[in-house]
Parts: structure tokens; C-alpha cells; sequence
């Protein structure tokens, strides 16, 4: 257990001058740092953007485990068609997995998915 000195404990009468000016200095630095790290310029929206990047952060994480499962379904996909004597790649699927991804995303959506077939099949 974590223990509590009487420093620790002392109301802000019996705070001496040079700890509450410690304080408040660290306090500043504290919220100077955020700002540096986010570019916040208060510390209310400092604490939004912290929050919401461990958000981002996670939703990446997500977004690559499925980028990898995507990889790994697709390469079970392509070995067969080779193993039948087909071709890797196959232009037509190509088209509707472009289309897919632009009708939900609009343009961007489509430089995405080339990204992503890159990924799952290399370079035509
Ligand atoms: O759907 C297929 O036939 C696949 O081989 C999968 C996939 C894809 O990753 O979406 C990969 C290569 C093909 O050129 C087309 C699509």
C-alpha cells in the first residue's frame, strides 16, 4: 500500500509559499507539455485529444489485425487458383473490390483499396 506523508496531506494553510509555487510550476509544465505533445492551446482540449488518440491508437490497431486477416484470406484464396492452374491475380474481382470500397469511401476510397490489394497480392 501506498503511503500518505504529513506533506501530502497538509491543507492550503499549512502549504509553505515555495510549495505552492513548486506546484503551480509543475502544473504549468504539465500543461505546456500537453500543448507541445497535442497542440492544444488549453488544457481542456488537451485532455479531448489525449482521449480520443488512445481511441485512434486502438481503432489502428483493429484496422491492422483485419489489413492482416484480409492478407492471409486472400493468399488462401490465390494459392488455390494457382494450385488449379489459374492465375494470382484475377482483374474482374479487382473491379468489384474497387468499386466496393469507392462507393463507401468516394475517391479515396479507391486509392485505399488498390493499397490494400497491393498488400494482399504484391504488384501486378
Ligand atoms: O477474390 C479473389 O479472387 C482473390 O484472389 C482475392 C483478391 C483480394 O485480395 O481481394 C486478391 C487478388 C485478386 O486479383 C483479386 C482479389
Amino acid at each position: 500500500m501506498t503511503s500518505v506523508t504529513p506533506e501530502q496531506t497538509a491543507t492550503p494553510e499549512q502549504t509553505s509559499p515555495e510549495q505552492t509555487a513548486a506546484t503551480r510550476q509543475s502544473a504549468t509544465a504539465v500543461k505546456s507539455i500537453a500543448a507541445e505533445k497535442t497542440g492544444a492551446r488549453t488544457a481542456e482540449a488537451a485532455g479531448v485529444i489525449t482521449g480520443a488518440r488512445a481511441r485512434i491508437d486502438a481503432l489502428d490497431d483493429r484496422i491492422i489485425g483485419l489489413i492482416q486477416e484480409r492478407m492471409a484470406v486472400s493468399a488462401v484464396i490465390q494459392e488455390a487458383r494457382i494450385a488449379s492452374g489459374g492465375r494470382r491475380v484475377n482483374l474482374s474481382r479487382e473491379m468489384e473490390v474497387l468499386g466496393h470500397y469507392r462507393e463507401a469511401l468516394g475517391k479515396p476510397g479507391t486509392a485505399l483499396a488498390m493499397t490494400l490489394l497491393e498488400l494482399c497480392r504484391g504488384r501486378v
